[in-house]
């Protein structure tokens, strides 16, 4: 394929709901789509980045940025393109993995429409439907939290993930436990506690959490790798896993023993197949994390979902979770899960309207 230029689209989206973790709480989803437009077909990628460098260093003004000034040009000397070639092509810049996920997926979604292959078909899919869990933010007070699980029980989730930080993490795990029983149940720090908390954390072990996420800081492995010898509830992996050999990293150290895969934070689908390759290897199992898609982004973590290792319900929610409207047709939960696209390519398009509804702003970048 050749390139002959790319969309970069911020468009800002209301949630349904405001979305409070350990490093912010999110009312708006500011997010940048990009769309690859070639001589055979056109793609689409969105970035996972978010308003601030909050969850990483990346956001998504900066996102914008390095894909307008370095990554975008640097296609331009790729003859024949296709989606294996991007990640060499930008290797020289460094970091901005978000970024660089948007520009190999919007190249992966032009090529796979280009040949009529669905992305979930490409990557090794071998299911048809996908089970679903649901990220609970941090709420107002433990009935304001009870009543919110108990809607996403209702709708039918199969888990249910917390958001904690320090005040916010043992009771309202008890309180939930107490009201809805053995559902699947798990908890998400976002990197708030420190090492000195490993006593703190090990009272979450009653509680049979099927894991506790990124409790410490994303750059610890030896600290994550300590405290799993000093509770029970097993440790999963999100912000630290930035690429396979960090996968690898992770679990030669003994730092975690389930991992959080979202293609944004390393660098596109391609990696991301790469880590669900190396946790198999090792017979640990993947869930695809969120970083609150729009229906692009979704779908096609819908489709990386349905490989084999993903066992366990990932923050693969419907539409709505999020957005009163999706850009796309909207994912709909039915019975706990999500039907994988069979589309070519991603297998969804932004509706022009509704898009347009949302658009922030629109830049061409020749190629
Ligand atoms: C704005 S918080 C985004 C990162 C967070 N994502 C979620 O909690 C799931 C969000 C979703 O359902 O897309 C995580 O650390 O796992
Ligand atoms: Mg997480």
């Amino acid at each position: 394929m050749k390139v002959t230029g790319v969309e970069l689209r911020t468009i800002k989206a209301p949630l349904v709901s405001p979305f409070r973790t350990s490093f912010g709480t999110e009312t708006v989803r500011e997010a940048l789509l990009v769309r690859v437009v070639t001589d055979e077909a056109e793609g689409w990628g969105e970035c996972g980045a978010g308003t601030a460098p909050q969850y990483s260093s990346q956001y998504t003004h900066a996102a914008a940025d390095v894909l307008s000034r370095f990554l975008v040009p640097a296609l331009a000397g790729v003859a024949d393109l296709d989606a294996h070639q991007v990640a060499p092509a930008l290797a020289a810049f460094k970091g901005h993995r978000m970024a660089k996920a948007a520009l190999e997926t919007a190249v992966l979604d032009a090529d796979l429409r280009a040949r009529g292959v669905p992305l979930a078909h490409a990557l090794g899919a071998v299911r048809d439907r996908v089970p679903c869990g649901v990220s609970v933010g941090i709420t107002e007070s433990i009935p304001a939290l009870l009543d919110a699980v108990a809607g996403y029980l209702d709708a039918g989730y199969l888990r249910i993930k917390l958001k904690i930080e320090p005040g916010w993490d043992i009771e309202p795990v008890r309180a939930v436990r107490e009201r809805f029983g053995d559902i699947l149940l798990q908890v998400d720090a976002n990197a708030a506690y420190r090492r000195g908390d490993a006593r703190h954390l090990a009272r979450l072990d009653p509680f049979a959490l099927l894991m506790l996420e990124q409790p410490l800081a994303e750059d610890d492995l030896l600290g994550h790798a300590e405290l799993a010898k000093r509770i029970t509830t097993p440790i999963c992996l999100d912000e630290s896993i930035v690429s396979a050999r960090a996968a690898a990293d992770a679990l030669t150290l003994g730092a975690c023993h389930v991992v959080n895969i979202k293609p944004g934070r390393v660098g596109g689908y391609l990696e991301a197949r790469r880590i669900h390759d190396v946790c198999a290897a090792h017979g640990v199992p993947v869930w695809c994390g969120g970083m609150l898609e729009t229906g692009l982004g979704r779908a096609a973590n819908v489709a990386l979902a349905a490989l084999p290792g993903f066992v366990l319900p990932g923050d693969t929610s419907a539409s709505d979770r999020y957005y009163r409207t999706d850009i796309t047709a909207p994912f709909h939960l039915v019975d706990g899960h999500l039907a994988v696209p069979t589309g070519p390519g991603l297998g969804v398009t932004p509706v022009p309207e509704i898009l347009d509804e949302v658009t922030d702003s629109t830049t061409w970048v020749p190629v």
